[in-house]
């Protein structure tokens, strides 16, 4: 996660220049614009709810000075040496980041947070830098997890720790208490996540090494991360209601794939002439789940919910992408790999960024594998652990899917799909179920 990114970005940008303090300015003003819009409409103002209407707040971004990308991208080498661990972690400035972001969250303000069916073209104002900014950080040009979570929320005591409590969003589409709390008990989860994400690599390594209480305790960090995040998850119905995160929260999460609102998709004017269809903002782009079932060996044999899987993986940024790359290289080859480690050379959760860069990495294997070839009574207790992890893994999905369908298939008038697009309720079962099957049966 990077606080400090988008914490500096954000003063960065707005004393870059005035257009850069205008765009500012307007993110900060989105939640303002929203419900001046839903006024005039209900007081039957300029707002007819139809297709291409424009009320205050997309006559507001239409009038926005060109945005300063130019300048931006110019400056990225500059501003990298400055952030240099922004640099080294993403591969580009924290600025280009913070733009993304910025860009981002207008741009979806754009098409869901005036009342009325979306319009079918984004205009070019936010269009071309989006999409240019996009293309700069490597990510699609589109709301994603990376976004609306890891790069939006900072420390209320910038000492005390990562937490339900200690921490705020930065930025919000609607604002009020069920969107910030949606939105940061997945900040807390990734917080409660981060340790043993960041020693999987080692747990591969200690299976290559036949270190077999290593593999134990890193099999054991995995389950106990999986505890902290279901005790968290079970917090959401604190502050965020499922009536009001199915009729305002997630609406302006939404992307234009697989979504009957725009079933074309969306023009970005003066980037293509024809539709784009993307995805919406989704958990199923947190690295998170992906990293575990990446070191437990959990495949998703049925090809719609891999493909979905893998076609999250694009939205998240690169480099989140490289280390699940390295993770899943482990369990190509059943025997012991260093070419795995070398596969990407970054980590997301911490590991040694310079990783990859000519240095020789240590021998990993496939966990499962390992496991299951572990004898006698040390292989029972191992098996043991990975069961038990497996079993959390299955657990946290099987509430989280409980959560899927309080907070949205409940409400669905028609057959709802996630802001992720998905046709989640036989999704997130066969996730479940095709967890469940990785249990080792003893011998
Ligand atoms: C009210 C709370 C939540 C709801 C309603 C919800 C809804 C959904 C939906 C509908 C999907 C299917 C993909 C899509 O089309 O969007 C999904 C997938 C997913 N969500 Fe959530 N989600 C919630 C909270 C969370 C939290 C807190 C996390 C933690 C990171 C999370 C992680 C995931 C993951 C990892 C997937 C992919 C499926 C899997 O690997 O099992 N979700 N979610």
């Amino acid at each position: 996660m990077a606080q400090a990114r988008t914490a500096g970005g954000m003063l960065l940008l707005s004393s870059r220049n005035d257009a850069a303090a205008a765009w500012e300015a307007a993110l900060a003003e989105v939640p303002k614009l929203a419900v001046a819009v839903q006024t005039a409409a209900s007081d039957g103002g300029s707002r007819g709810g139809a297709v291409g209407s424009k009320g205050v707040l997309r006559r507001t971004l239409e009038a926005l000075p060109p945005f300063p990308l130019d300048k931006l991208l110019l400056a990225a080498g500059h501003t990298s040496a400055v952030q240099g661990h922004a640099e080294r972690e993403d591969g580009h400035g924290a600025e280009l980041w913070r733009a993304y972001l910025l860009l981002s969250f207008l741009a979806h303000a754009y098409m869901w947070c005036e009342p009325g069916p979306p319009p079918a073209l984004l205009p070019a104002v936010l269009a071309v830098p989006w999409a240019r900014l996009s293309a700069a950080v490597g990510m699609p040009p589109i709301l994603t997890y990376a976004t609306y979570n890891l790069y939006n929320w900072r420390r209320l005591d910038p000492t005390g720790p990562v937490q339900l409590g200690n921490i705020v969003c930065l930025h919000n589409f609607l604002g009020g208490p069920d969107e910030e709390w949606f939105r940061l008990v997945h900040v807390d989860i990734e917080a409660r996540a981060g340790p043993a994400v960041a020693g999987l690599p080692r747990l591969q390594q200690a299976a290559a090494q036949d270190d077999a209480p290593s593999v134990l305790a890193g099999l054991h960090a995995v389950s106990s991360a999986l505890q902290q995040m279901q005790g968290t998850l079970s917090r959401m119905g604190e502050k965020c209601d499922p009536y009001i995160y199915y009729q305002r929260v997630r609406t302006p999460m939404s992307g234009w794939r697989n979504n009957p609102d725009l079933p074309q998709g969306l023009i970005y004017e003066g980037v293509s002439d024809k539709p784009l269809q993307l995805y919406g903002e989704t958990g199923a782009q947190s690295s998170v789940l992906h990293a575990f079932d990446a070191a437990l060996g959990v495949q998703h044999e049925q090809v719609w919910l891999r493909d979905y899987l893998d076609t999250m993986v694009a939205h998240m940024p690169p480099p989140h992408r490289a280390f699940l790359a390295t993770l899943a290289a482990a369990n190509s080859n059943s025997n012991t790999t260093t070419a795995a480690a070398e596969a990407a050379g970054s980590s997301c959760a911490g590991g040694d960024s310079g990783a990859g860069q000519g240095r020789q990495q240590p021998a990993v294997a496939n966990v499962r594998s390992y496991v299951l070839g572990a004898g006698g009574a040390g292989g029972g207790e191992l098996r043991d652990a990975y069961n038990e992890a497996i079993a959390e893994m299955e657990k946290f999905r099987s509430q989280h899917k409980a959560f899927a369908y309080n907070y949205i298939a409940r409400w669905a008038k028609r057959e709802a799909t996630g802001t992720g697009g998905s046709d989640f309720m036989p999704a997130l079962t066969g996730y479940r179920d095709t967890t469940h099957q990785h249990l080792l049966v003893p011998p």
